[in-house]
């Protein structure tokens, strides 16, 4: 549906996009994670033909986009600076993309009106949009956006403003919507949570580059490198010697998985790989700190002449903050990421 070909984008001597090709299928939703100047809203942007490209190419449904203004590109648009029109009501709002592209008056309210089903507001249509609450306006933004029937819809940051509770239910909801809808969705968004629970496919950018691309699973439990690794949160990351099933790291000689690739490699251990144990049976470590993460408590670990280490623990056997623990390795949570 959509294809990008070493599309760069620049500010002055600033590349915010760089050579980035990138196809979405039909019916596919895909999120573009990454931290923030990583150059996701440009991208987002220049797609939707509102920032010029330097370079490249980028086409909808075989069309070439180039030279073709926003409103006839075909994309709905769920932006954090596009407001609703706040002296129109909800269904004023909805229904101005089909009234702009010549849908009757009264198809245009009919569509508005599937709409704020849909989006779980019935009959919210007269209401104005001061009196609803943030999350009822995003909603009517994403109805908005939906109006048009567009090939493409692109959300910038859709839920950003929102509470976490609200966020993790809309982000339920959305993934249901728009599978009923079969809408093709490219979304922008720097929490990894949200874009892994939305996406069929996961985009990581790190300055204005592709680092990795993947479905959720995949990107999550095979980082292409150590950015992307830190980026999903991943502390215990460093660079090692891999030969045979043993990498010599910072922490240390710690077990890999039997197949792990070999020779000089970034090594991830996850926290579930670092098993506390007595100081003299494990790398000495004092611990600096616990979170309480729901089911475990992450310890941070600092070892004597290595980075610091993050162990998952169980609720019950969390070490003191203060205390010296040892710290072994268990293979099964380590990956061996690119050279
Ligand atoms: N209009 C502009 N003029 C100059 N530089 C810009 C402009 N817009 C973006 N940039 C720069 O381009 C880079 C990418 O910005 P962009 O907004 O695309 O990043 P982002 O990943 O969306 O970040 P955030 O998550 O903070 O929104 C940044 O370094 C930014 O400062």
């Amino acid at each position: 549906m959509l294809t990008l070909t070493d599309v760069t984008v620049r500010f002055g001597d600033r590349t915010a996009v760089d050579g980035v090709s990138l196809a979405v299928a039909e019916h596919e939703t895909v999120c573009v994670l990454g931290p923030s100047g990583s150059g996701k809203s440009t991208l987002l942007r220049a797609i939707a033909g509102l920032q010029t490209t330097d370079a490249g190419r980028i086409s909808l449904a075989g069309r070439d986009l180039a030279g073709v203004p926003v409103h006839r590109r075909g994309v709905g648009l769920m932006f954090q600076d596009h407001q609703l029109f706040p002296q129109r009501d909800v269904a004023g709002n909805v229904g101005f993309g089909p009234r702009m592209h010549g849908v009757p008056r009264e198809e245009a309210a009919a569509r508005t009106a599937e709409l704020l089903g849909l989006v779980g507001l019935p009959g919210a249509g007269r209401r104005a949009v001061a009196t609803l609450s943030g999350g009822e306006q995003q909603r009517v933004a994403l109805a908005r956006a939906l109006a048009p029937r567009p090939e493409l819809l692109m959300l910038d940051e859709p839920l950003g403003q929102l509470d976490r509770s609200l966020r993790e239910r809309l982000v339920v909801e959305l993934r249901r919507l728009f599978r009923d809808l079969g809408t093709t969705v490219l979304a922008v968004t720097h929490d990894q949570g949200e874009a892994f629970a939305l996406a069929d496919r996961v985009v990581v950018m790190d300055a204005g580059r592709i680092a990795q691309t993947g479905t959720p699973v995949e990107v999550w439990q095979r980082p292409a490198s150590a950015f992307v690794a830190r980026f999903l949160g991943f502390t215990n990351v460093a660079d090692a010697t891999v030969h045979g099933a043993v990498a010599d790291t910072p922490w240390g000689k710690v077990p890999v998985p039997a197949d792990a690739a070999q020779g000089g490699r970034t090594v991830l251990i996850r926290p579930a790989g670092v098993r506390l144990t007595g100081v003299a049976d494990g790398l000495p470590c004092h611990v600096e700190g616990r979170t309480f993460r729901g089911d475990h408590v992450l310890v941070l670990l600092r070892p004597d002449d290595a980075p610091p280490l993050e162990a998952a623990c169980p609720l019950t056997e969390a070490p003191e903050p203060g205390t010296t623990v040892g710290a072994q390795f268990l293979a099964e949570h380590v990956s061996v990421l690119g050279a």
